[in-house]
């Protein structure tokens, strides 16, 4: 039996795929075998022993210590793709409700008084919230990854010109951009070319504080920025900066910060991006099948710190081994298991960075002493043993 921990709210589709034979799922769980997690915060909280996986329910793995995990051999998983749809239908509506002072207007509705000439009121007023239309002006789109590529298509079909940035863009990724879209020779020329600018990059070392002071001293001043990607990819000081000089027109942003909650240039969402009934069960349903896969085969798919490792079950047992990768690692394994009089059906080692890891079929049982004496061999993260 499998223990599973959710420290979020899972899509009840996915958690269905998780067989009631194999597997218990609770909110509080001792000893839980892997985490099934949407934005809950993992760094505050110490990760028991016990767990063998994470499964991110989303795309962005900052709120997981992914480099602690890799250390002690856990892979960490997430869902690529399955809610971008979601987040590119919100930015557009971002985009929207920036350009047409939509939140304004919205505002001024509401506070009407019911009483009297609301037509009157209505015509009188509406000159407050003119706006302007997207056909025509530039998106600057930086990171052209699942939602990059569906917002670049989108506002392009909109009508806009869009230009994207991505210095490590997949071969998948452009097969899918639209032909139209402009590639940026560098961030400097995005932000200067842009009336409208969006952030889909994950947050790193490397983007935080992607748009930054620097930033501000390049874009077109009035420039609507939006941040649908992670309140740290805007650098704090430069937002507030831009917003009292004016070089930011608008701030449309998922991320609501306290002393920008009165700003009327500032748009905020409650971190919706990926908050639609489709998005919800994509993600669940991907990454549970790819927790199921893992805890019961070993096997690896969409991981961010694990490579791909796939292999078909063939022998009485499977030993699934994480460790650093560094040579003669193979074969101080091979050595132990010819030790312990163990014969290898199948094997299969793939590596990324630093972490390799190997599925290992045997002929027979695997004894504890030989899981020990494997545990015992320098380099090695973790070890686990299936069908035994
Ligand atoms: N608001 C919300 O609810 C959601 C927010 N997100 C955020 O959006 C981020 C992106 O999501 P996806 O597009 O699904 O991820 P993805 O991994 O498909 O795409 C990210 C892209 O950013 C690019 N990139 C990385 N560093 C870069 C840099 N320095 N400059 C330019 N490009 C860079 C990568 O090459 C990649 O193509 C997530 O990491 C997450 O933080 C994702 C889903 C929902
Ligand atoms: O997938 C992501 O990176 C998101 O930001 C979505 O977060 P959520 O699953 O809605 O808490």
């Amino acid at each position: 039996m499998f223990k599973i921990q959710t420290l979020n709210n899972i899509s009840r589709n996915g958690l269905d795929r998780l067989p009631a034979n194999l597997y218990s799922v609770a909110n509080e769980v001792a000893a839980p075998d892997a985490v099934l997690v949407r934005s809950a915060d993992m760094h505050k909280a110490p990760i028991a022993a016990s767990v063998k996986a994470i499964a991110r329910a989303g795309a962005g793995t900052n709120n997981i210590p992914v480099a602690e995990m890799s250390a002690r051999g856990v892979p960490v998983f997430n869902a690529p793709g399955a809610n971008a749809n979601a987040v590119k239908e919100l930015v557009v509506a971002g985009m929207l409700l920036a350009a047409r002072n939509i939140a304004d207007a919205l505002g001024f509705v509401r506070g009407l008084d019911a009483s009297g000439d609301l037509h009157h009121k209505v015509e009188a007023e509406k000159k407050r919230f003119v706006g302007t239309e997207l056909a025509g002006k530039t998106l600057g789109v930086v990171g052209l990854g699942a939602i990059g590529v569906k917002v670049a298509n989108a506002a392009y079909a909109l009508g806009m010109r869009v230009i994207g940035f991505d210095p490590h863009m997949t071969v998948d990724g452009a097969w899918q951009l639209s032909a139209e879209v402009a590639k940026a020779g560098s961030l400097a020329e995005l932000f200067a070319a842009s009336d409208y600018l969006t952030f889909h990059v994950p947050l790193n070392d490397k983007t935080r504080g992607a748009f930054g002071t620097q930033a501000l001293e390049l874009v077109r001043p009035g420039v609507v920025l939006l941040n649908f990607a992670r309140e740290g990819i805007v650098d704090a000081a430069a937002l507030r900066k831009g917003l009292a000089d004016g070089r930011i027109g608008r701030y449309v942003s998922d991320f609501p910060e306290a002393d920008l909650l009165g700003d009327a240039r500032v748009i905020s969402l409650p971190h919706l991006g990926a908050s639609t009934g489709e998005a919800e069960e994509n993600c669940a349903l991907m990454v549970v099948d790819q927790l199921r896969d893992f805890l019961e085969h070993g096997n690896v798919r969409n991981s961010v710190n694990f490579p791909e490792t796939r292999m078909a079950r063939t022998g009485s047992a499977r030993i699934c081994i994480a460790n650093s990768n560094r040579p003669n690692m193979i074969g101080q394994l091979s050595h132990v298991l010819g030790e312990a009089g163990v014969n290898i059906a199948q094997m299969h080692n793939a590596s990324r960075g630093e972490l390799a890891y190997s599925l290992i079929d045997v002929d027979s049982p695997v004894p504890d002493s030989l899981v020990a004496a494997i545990a015992a061999i320098d380099g090695i993260l973790s070890v686990r043993v299936i069908g035994n």
